[in-house]
């Protein structure tokens, strides 16, 4: 029988690392790919079922940052802290590593629900790159899977890994980058205030570090959210003292 919960997965990467082509895999949706950046506008939503659990997938557009240095990466960037999807799988593209991982690197300061997923590993392969994925996932603290969206390799296991993930069986430890003393120091001081405005809605220590970098679209995002759960929770009858 199918469970009655639908469960959020969110397809978060670069531009042009397979994200498309990974939804279109796992929902059998045509979603239009093409061989350059920034197709992928607004976020698109499909679905699809595995073991019995039905999953909404939505595919968010390619970035590089999750910094609001555009539209594309707030609206990337708000899905993953106002939408909270239960599992964020980040899509790197298997011969840009390097490149690949600064933003896989900001999205496990924001979420613990991460799935890595090295996408073009067809690519890779002939290129003689090899990727030590029990290494980088100890690293990281997170799984890591290497997968051929076109060429279906590797959705099995990434299959698995959602779902085991949803039913809590992964218990993952997020690296989180460390700044220098300075800059750890005034973290340790605003993550306190955060909290204490907040509780625990949004990631206080990346919350800390946005206000850190005077991220004023961030400011703006979280007022809007914050005033609208406030009047969800009034609504719903409970009594606010902001
Ligand atoms: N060889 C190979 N090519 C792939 C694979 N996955 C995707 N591609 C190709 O990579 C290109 C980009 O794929 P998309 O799925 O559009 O990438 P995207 O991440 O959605 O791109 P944006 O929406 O621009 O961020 C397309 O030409 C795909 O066919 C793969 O596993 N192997
Ligand atoms: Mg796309």
């Amino acid at each position: 029988m199918t469970e009655d919960k639908e469960w959020r997965i969110a397809l978060a990467g670069n531009p042009n690392t397979g994200k498309s082509t990974l939804f279109n895999a796992l929902t059998g949706l045509r979603q239009h790919t093409g061989n350059w950046p920034g197709k992928t506008v607004v976020h698109a939503e499909g679905s699809f079922t595995y073991n019995d659990k039905t999953y909404k997938i939505i595919d968010l557009p390619g970035t590089y940052s999750l910094l609001s240095n555009s539209a594309d990466e707030e609206v990337a960037r708000d899905f993953i802290i106002f939408e909270k999807p239960d599992v964020t799988i980040v899509v790197l593209d298997a011969t840009a590593l390097e490149r690949n991982l600064n933003l896989a690197l900001q999205v496990l300061e924001m979420t613990d629900q991460v799935i890595v997923c090295i996408n073009l590993i067809d690519e890779a392969r002939k290129k003689g790159i090899e990727i030590n994925k029990s290494l980088l996932s100890k690293k990281l603290g997170v799984p890591v899977l290497t997968i051929s969206a076109r060429n279906g390799e590797g959705i099995d296991e990434l299959l698995k890994t959602i779902d085991l993930m949803v039913n809590g069986k992964i218990k993952t430890n997020p690296l989180k980058l460390q700044y220098g003393p300075d800059i750890e120091e005034k973290i340790a001081k605003l993550i306190p205030l955060v909290t204490k405005l907040f509780g625990t809605e949004y990631p206080a220590r990346w919350v800390a570090l946005r206000l850190l970098d005077g991220d004023h679209s961030l400011l703006d995002a979280l007022k809007r959210d914050y005033h609208s759960s406030v009047r969800r929770m009034t609504a719903n009858g409970y009594s606010c003292s902001c």
